[in-house]
């Protein structure tokens, strides 16, 4: 493969859990060159991404939390093709950083979760005006889009379902990006789920977790130990049917994640969700 075919990839979030695990994914796919490791955190400024993500070697690409002069540099390098940007960061940031990076003609491939639908569509108007492609991935491994295929199958035939989600405790938001996205892939069967039965009261705010799209319930545990778990539980007469996906490594999202910045630069308009490009 000669060095023109290169993919040149920027990370942001580079120092935290979900970076370091790409930057040795993107550093040992052949086809991807990693140019810039960005991240906020003061602790890690100026120290080299490769080693920082546990490799041998030093990868010469420095931690810096300078974005916009890095998107530039990227987008100025006209010899190699469309550069793209991996974000890991933190829902408060993701937004502006998806913006930043369109309007400089960077695809970025969005992992962090928490924004809101009405941000979504937003971005979405943004890259379309842009003719740019974004990937927006509340899930990147493939056992979790199992889990939703057989929920939606599912969801033809019960007309009960609560989904728990269980998580680290450093994680920001809650209930989690994937929690959602399976409740709205449900409500797109276009039915009301959980018809109530008797009228109740919550003696505790909350008890009941929260209210999803069509009815389904989401409720969310923090704990540490956890990394990523979610049960998407259906009840009918007589029978309970329960799916479950368990993260034990992040290495579990790396195919997902390289697939993802494989793909992003054959779209012109932003897609959501990994089953739209497997
Ligand atoms: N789509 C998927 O498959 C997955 C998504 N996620 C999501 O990815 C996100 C990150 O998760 P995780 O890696 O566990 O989180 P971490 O907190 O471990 O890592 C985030 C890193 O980004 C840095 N950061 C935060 N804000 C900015 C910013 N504005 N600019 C640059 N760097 C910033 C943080 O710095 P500091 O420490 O200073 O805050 C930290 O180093 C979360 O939203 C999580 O839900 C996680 C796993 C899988
Ligand atoms: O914060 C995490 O860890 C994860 N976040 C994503 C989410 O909110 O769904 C994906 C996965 O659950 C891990």
């Amino acid at each position: 493969m000669t060095n023109q075919a290169l993919i040149p990839v920027i990370i942001n979030g580079a120092a935290g859990k979900m970076g370091r695990e790409v930057v040795k994914a993107v550093a040992q796919a052949p086809d991807l060159t990693l140019m810039g490791a960005i991240d906020r955190n003061p602790e890690h400024q100026g120290k080299d991404a490769g080693e920082l993500a546990g490799l041998t070697e030093p990868l010469e690409v420095p931690i810096t939390d300078q974005l916009e002069p890095m998107l530039g540099y990227v987008a100025g390098e006209r010899q190699l093709p469309p550069g793209v940007i991996i974000d890991f960061t933190h829902p408060d940031s993701v937004y502006d950083n998806v913006r930043s990076a369109i309007a400089y003609g960077i695809r970025p491939v969005v992992g962090t979760t928490g924004l809101s639908p009405e941000k979504i569509q937003n971005l979405a108007d943004f890259a379309e005006k842009a003719s740019t492609g974004c990937l927006i991935i509340p899930n990147f491994s493939i056992g979790m889009v199992l889990l939703q295929q057989a929920a939606i199958t599912a969801s033809k035939y019960f007309d009960h379902v609560e989904i728990i989600e269980l998580h680290h405790n450093q994680k920001a938001d809650a209930p989690s990006g994937t929690a959602i996205q399976t409740a709205q892939l449900l409500a797109e069967l276009g039915k009301t789920f959980n018809p109530a039965i008797v009228e109740e009261t919550e003696k505790i705010p909350g008890a009941r977790g929260s209210l999803a799209d069509e009815g389904i319930r989401i409720h969310s545990v923090r704990l540490p130990g956890l990394i990523a778990h979610q049960e998407v539980i259906f009840g009918a007469a007589g029978q309970i049917y329960t799916l479950r996906h368990d993260t034990s490594d992040r290495a579990c999202y790396m195919p997902g994640v390289l697939l993802a910045i494989r793909k992003v630069s054959q779209l012109k308009s932003l897609v959501y969700g990994l089953e739209k490009i497997l």
